[in-house]
């Protein structure tokens, strides 16, 4: 078959996931990646990333909503969607005693058609460790091993939970590279990370989730852009806040100042800081240590998670005087 890069690999529709004694953990979540994409799954400690992925991979059946994973229920059509997938958990658990050579056979046995084992260590540069015991390795080169055998089969589907949690800076580069080289192979890939720059690097798109729902997605540009920009400069020499231009008329919606410090947010960069630097430049006066930033996407996602925060407590509150 063709493969289509605009055909919808995983589709998720308002999926649920209940634990024994009714804990609702994945609340309604609704997403779809497009083959050759990477997504990733953003959100706080709890917040449904791993037991969303879960469903997904076929290891639990969702309590309502529906999965789809290469147009089949991964969880009922296992069969189907297994040999096409790769999976690396977030805790591998291997036998110990094992090397990683023998541990990458005796995977390499479970899979149909699977590649020469030598051949994936060495895409997760584990070449030279092949003779060593899985015990002896260090948590980051355990998270490689993890990778190297989801990568045994070739899959279509790729499914990383954290795959560079312990990973030291250069690996987890060699790793974003790795992910990257597979993606644009064709390869369709679901990450959930911590790292917010592992996301802003990675991403073609991704979803904020929090307290089991997804607060928010889309590309790591739209979701960035759904937070102010900050403008931040120290006052000159005998001027004041009530100085400066109007602040509303440069399109800033709030600022704050810490001694000379003057923090502006804005919608409208540009906008603001041709204003304020007008106003400068007809003062004569320097505007020291001036910073001109759009929202990173940490910004955003701390600005999403207090915005979703104060929200349920003001439901909470409103349910609460009902
Ligand atoms: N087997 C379980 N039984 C009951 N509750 C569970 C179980 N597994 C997870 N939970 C709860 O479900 C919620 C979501 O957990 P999950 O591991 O999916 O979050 P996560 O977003 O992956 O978190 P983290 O970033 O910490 O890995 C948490 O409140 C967790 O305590």
């Amino acid at each position: 078959m063709e493969a289509n890069e605009h055909e919808h690999v995983i589709e998720v529709t308002d999926l649920r996931r209940v634990y024994g004694g009714g804990f609702e953990a994945v609340r309604g979540v609704t997403f779809s990646v497009r083959r050759g994409e990477i997504f990733a799954l953003l959100g706080t400690n709890g917040a449904g990333k791993t037991s969303t992925v879960e469903l997904l991979e076929g290891l639990a059946a969702p309590a309502g909503g529906r999965v789809r994973v290469l147009g089949h229920d991964p969880y009922t059509d296992r069969a189907a969607v297994r040999p096409r997938t790769g999976v690396m958990l977030q805790e591998g658990g291997f036998p110990s005693e094992l090397t990683v050579a023998e541990t990458a056979r005796m995977w390499a046995g479970c899979v149909s058609g699977a590649r020469p084992p030598a051949e994936v260590l060495a895409l997760v540069g584990l070449e030279s460790k092949a003779g060593v015991r899985v015990k002896q390795l260090s948590g980051g080169q355990r998270r490689r091993l993890d990778l190297a055998l989801a990568l045994l089969g070739d899959p279509e589907v790729l499914f990383l939970d954290e795959p560079t949690t312990g990973l030291d800076a250069e690996g987890r580069r060699d790793t974003w590279e790795l992910v990257s080289t597979l993606r644009d192979a064709g390869t369709t890939v679901l990450l959930t990370t911590h790292y917010l720059e592992e996301a802003e690097q990675l991403a073609d798109r991704l979803a904020i989730m929090h307290d089991g729902r997804i607060a928010t997605t889309g590309t790591p540009a739209e979701v960035t852009a759904t937070q102010p920009s900050r403008i931040t400069f120290e006052l000159p020499e005998g001027y004041f806040v009530g100085d400066l231009p109007p602040l509303a008329e440069l399109g800033v919606t709030g600022h704050e100042t810490d001694g000379r410090t003057v923090r502006l947010r804005t919608r409208e960069l540009q906008r603001a800081a041709t204003g304020l630097l007008v106003w400068a430049e007809r003062a004569r006066v320097e505007l020291h240590r001036l910073d001109v930033r759009s929202a990173s996407l940490e910004e955003a996602f701390l600005g999403i998670a207090k915005e979703v925060s104060a929200a349920e407590t003001a439901h909470t509150r409103k349910e609460y005087a009902a």
